[in-house]
């Protein structure tokens, strides 16, 4: 089995980034640069990260109209990432596309709902109904779109692997028991969420900000 882990790199210097992953390598399965990367470094950071070898998870999480997200879409073609991600909100037209624009080789997968928010948050927004309801919306949505997963958080993943057989299912919001959340709010253990049937474990500040990166990969790697 391959290693689920995709280290989110939230650096906004590149040399800083390729210290991280190198630091982990062999303990992490991939890399997952975000919109601080890219929006600071672009396709060139891209390139200088996807030469330490490892799959590259783009986490954009475009969201726009179909026309300029199957546009964005194709305009990342060239960096062959593993793993995009757009906002399953944008609606089905929007994933079709997106989909329909990526390279045969790249999971388009859509964020349901931020591991960031809980049920009241959503409530603030208008939308009626628990977290857990919006997820399990959103992603028979996104796979009726012909998208290859979703992203969630821990607390709904294992009820979307029931609905969604074959999905993959990305996951972030991990943490050990005991440390610290920060903003994350829907949050479960790395174990639980790949007990549940997370196909990817999107891991970033237990291991960026630990005093010892390679010690903590190897840790959360060993309760896997
Ligand atoms: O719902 C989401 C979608 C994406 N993320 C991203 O995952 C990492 C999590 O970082 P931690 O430091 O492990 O909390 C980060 O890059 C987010 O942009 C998410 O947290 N929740």
């Amino acid at each position: 089995m391959s290693n689920p882990i995709f280290l989110a790199l939230d650096v906004p210097q590149i040399e800083a980034a390729k210290e991280l992953a190198g630091k982990v390598k062999g303990h992490v399965g991939g890399l997952k640069l975000g919109l601080e990367f890219f929006c600071a470094h672009g396709h060139h950071g891209v390139h200088e990260i996807a030469q330490l070898g490892m799959p590259i998870f783009l986490d954009l999480k475009l969201h726009d109209i179909p026309n300029t997200v199957a546009g964005a879409m194709q305009a990342i073609h060239v960096l062959e990432p593993a793993i995009v991600t757009i906002h399953a909100g944008g609606g089905r037209a929007m994933m079709e596309d997106a989909k329909a624009a990526a390279g045969e080789n790249t999971k388009v997968v859509a964020v349901t709902m931020l591991t960031s928010l809980d049920d009241r948050d959503l409530s603030a927004t208008g939308v009626q109904g628990s977290a857990h309801d919006q997820v399990m919306r959103l992603a028979e949505l996104a796979e009726r779109s012909g998208l290859d997963g979703i992203v969630c958080s821990g607390h709904e993943v294992g009820a979307v692997h029931k609905q969604w057989k074959h999905g993959y299912f990305v996951v972030p919001g991990l943490r050990l028991a005991g440390n610290s959340v920060g903003d994350q709010k829907r949050v479960v253990t790395p174990r639980q969420a790949r007990d549940d049937g997370a196909s990817v474990l999107v891991i970033g500040r237990e291991i960026s900000r630990a005093e010892d990166p390679l010690a903590a990969a190897r840790m959360i790697e060993a309760t896997l």
